[in-house]
């Protein structure tokens, strides 16, 4: 008898289905456990018009956890930078696989780079992280809020609505889109959000079979990405809020992290780094959460914590 697929809840769009078929065949190869993916229909997806007044990306990650909760699905997979860093209610990060490409991508008309964009070009983006980072190296732009997912963001490129538009360069590898993109910031220039490129592989506590999920989670990526999100969490800031954060590894278990927080005009900015011996702690995920929060604390000493909260009273 063929074993019962396990059931992997997804929202519709091209990004969510690319990304769970992604990690359903990595579990697949590693466990042999076949995956079946269940598409569901969030508020969110049906009353795409207004999300701008719903606010975010809440609306999407709840209703992918009423149904982990309900038991109509046995696990889902977001992005994880669209987790806020609360933990839920009865359920639990089961696997944080390998990160994909953390680094943010322009997608600009004629393929031209960020560097070579005439004085008073539009760029499209949403994220306060984004225009803010992006107005301290080119304060000669014009940035202008977009919504709709990537397709939909590509598009007003390609109609020559706007000059330019920033994301994520994995979700654009996730839609298919890579081709889109001119350019690719280094961290150096711009730091991306925390957890971005990570996907999060989120189950109800205390089920029996973990052990399927538990095959792809990657240590490395799970303690680069918490010393991120602490960061994010000391901070008090939501995933809106204007703050940058990337821990990797650089050689011997050391873990290197890199904030910045910077004011909607890219006018101030708090940009720290600093690293730990991972050996010196007794797992790879404790050191990771102790750099997080020594960093923030720093960072909050320099007046990170005030730019944060100037940039929450603007957007409200
Ligand atoms: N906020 C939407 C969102 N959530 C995850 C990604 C991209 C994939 C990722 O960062 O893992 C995107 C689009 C974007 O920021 O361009």
């Amino acid at each position: 008898m063929a074993p019962v697929p396990a059931r992997l809840g997804t929202r519709r769009s091209t990004m969510a289905t690319s990304q769970s078929q992604l990690v359903a065949d990595a579990i697949t190869e590693h466990t042999g456990v076949p995956i079946e993916l269940v598409l569901i229909t969030s508020f969110g997806d049906v009353t795409k018009a207004h999300l701008t007044q719903l606010g975010g990306t809440g609306v999407f990650v709840n209703a992918l956890r009423d149904e982990l909760l309900a038991g109509s699905v046995d696990f889902a997979v977001h992005s994880l930078k669209d987790l806020p860093t609360a933990p839920a209610d009865g359920l639990t990060l089961a696997a944080i696989p390998e990160r994909d490409d953390p680094r943010d991508a322009l997608c600009a008309r004629d393929g031209l780079k960020f560097a070579d964009l005439p004085a008073g070009a539009t760029i499209g983006t949403g994220s306060p992280r984004r225009v803010a980072q992006l107005a301290a190296l080119r304060p000669d732009l014009r940035y202008l809020p977009i919504r709709g997912n990537a397709e939909t963001r590509l598009g007003k490129v390609t109609s020559g609505e706007l000059d330019a538009v920033v994301l994520a360069y994995a979700g654009l590898v996730r839609v298919g889109r890579v081709d889109d993109v001119t350019d690719v910031f280094e961290p150096e220039q711009m730091l991306p959000a925390p957890g971005q490129g990570a996907l999060a592989v989120e189950c109800p506590i205390g089920v029996a079979a973990l052990d399927y999920l538990t095959a792809v989670d990657h240590l490395e990526t799970r303690a680069a990405v918490t010393a991120e999100r602490v960061v994010l969490a000391e901070l008090e800031a939501g995933c809106a809020a204007p703050v940058g954060a990337y821990a990797e590894f650089t050689g011997q278990g050391r873990l290197r992290l890199r904030a910045a927080v910077v004011s909607t005009d890219g006018a101030e900015a708090v940009r720290m780094e600093r690293a730990v011996s991972t050996s010196d702690f007794p797992d790879s995920v404790e050191a990771a959460a102790h750099l997080g929060r020594d960093l923030a604390r720093e960072m909050i000493a320099h007046g990170a914590d005030r730019i944060v909260a100037e940039a929450a009273q603007r957007d409200s």
